[in-house]
């Protein structure tokens, strides 16, 4: 892995998991999604991974009219690099989830490697107060929601934003999504460095435990060699595990409100700076060091 004792934070601002009544720090408006990007960046931050929301409901909204509003003041307030979802929320279809990612043309945009029984529902265990009627619904109606992305689905997206020098930060739910990592890297149509986002913790996908941390990490290695670079997220309480796990076996890192609303037990961080802080610290402390926008550029080969 080039430069080896740099570790890239991406940094996934608001997602469309988390629902406003969870956290009053969840950013939701324009403004707030300004705001925390940029101070992410600034806190270290090399890739800031974008949703969008309804500014009064906090509606996941994947239009390219809802990104209008706050791409243009994060790109003129820092460097880092733009990664817009094509996942948007796990019930959109994909001819939706694509389009803001094909008008913006960003350096780089999620796309997720396989279709996955995405629970949230048991969040509900959790949360009884809500402000907004959608927000049990939606975590309710997980229960029967299959996240779907076909390999038609996924050669849709990739066809759709290849032209546009778009690189794409691959959602691995599982060890299965490796293996279609591997399958579109055969027939040509993605190409090295491979941005391979290695997801534990989500209902329906892979655990948090450290073998599967391993088994994600021996079998990238495997299919893949120094044809990628790794990067890791933690769903919820194992954010910090998983990521100092990764680091100290050479991976990157993702945090942000998306992954997890927590700074600590039981302690809900008051923005996104607040964990990319922390994770810089834990980089610092295992003797690393943060990767800056250029070198984040250069590692994985973006357009800039
Ligand atoms: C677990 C994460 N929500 C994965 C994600 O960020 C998907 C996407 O936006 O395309
Ligand atoms: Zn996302």
């Amino acid at each position: 892995m080039a430069q080896r004792n740099k570790v890239i934070i991406t940094c996934a601002v608001t997602g469309a998991i988390h629902t406003p009544s969870m956290s009053e720090y969840l950013p939701i408006t324009a403004d707030e999604i300004v705001e925390q990007a940029i101070g992410a960046a600034a806190a270290g931050a090399s890739v800031l991974h974008l949703h969008a929301r309804n500014p009064v409901t906090g509606q996941p909204d994947q239009t390219p009219e809802a990104f209008r509003p706050f791409l243009p003041k994060i790109k003129a307030g820092t460097d880092a690099a733009i990664n817009i979802t094509t996942g948007g929320s796990p019930y959109m279809r994909v001819d939706e989830r694509v389009k803001p990612a094909a008008v913006f043309k960003p350096e780089v945009a999620s796309l997720n490697m396989g279709s996955i029984n995405f629970g949230l529902f048991h969040l509900l265990d959790r949360y009884q107060e809500f402000k907004h009627d959608w927000e049990p619904e939606f975590l309710a109606a997980t229960k029967d929601l299959v996240f779907r992305n076909s390999f038609q689905d996924i050669e849709y997206i990739l066809s759709t934003c290849y032209e546009n020098g778009t690189r794409f930060e691959f959602e691995c739910y599982d060890i299965a999504h490796l293996y279609n990592v591997k399958h579109f890297l055969d027939r040509g149509l993605v190409k090295p460095p491979l941005f391979i986002q290695s997801v534990f913790g989500i209902l329906g996908g892979i655990g948090t435990h450290p073998e599967d941390v391993m088994h994600m990490k021996r079998t990238a290695d495997r299919l893949f060699g120094d044809a990628y670079r790794w990067s890791v997220l933690g769903a919820g309480a194992s954010q910090f595990r998983i990521a100092a796990m990764a680091a100290s076996m050479g991976g990157n890192v993702r945090v942000g409100l998306e992954d997890s609303l927590w700074l600590g037990p039981g302690e809900l961080a008051p923005d996104n700076a607040s964990q990319v802080d922390k994770m810089r610290q834990v980089l610092e402390g295992l003797g690393y060091e943060v990767a800056t926008p250029a070198e984040a550029r250069e590692i994985l080969e973006l357009k800039g």
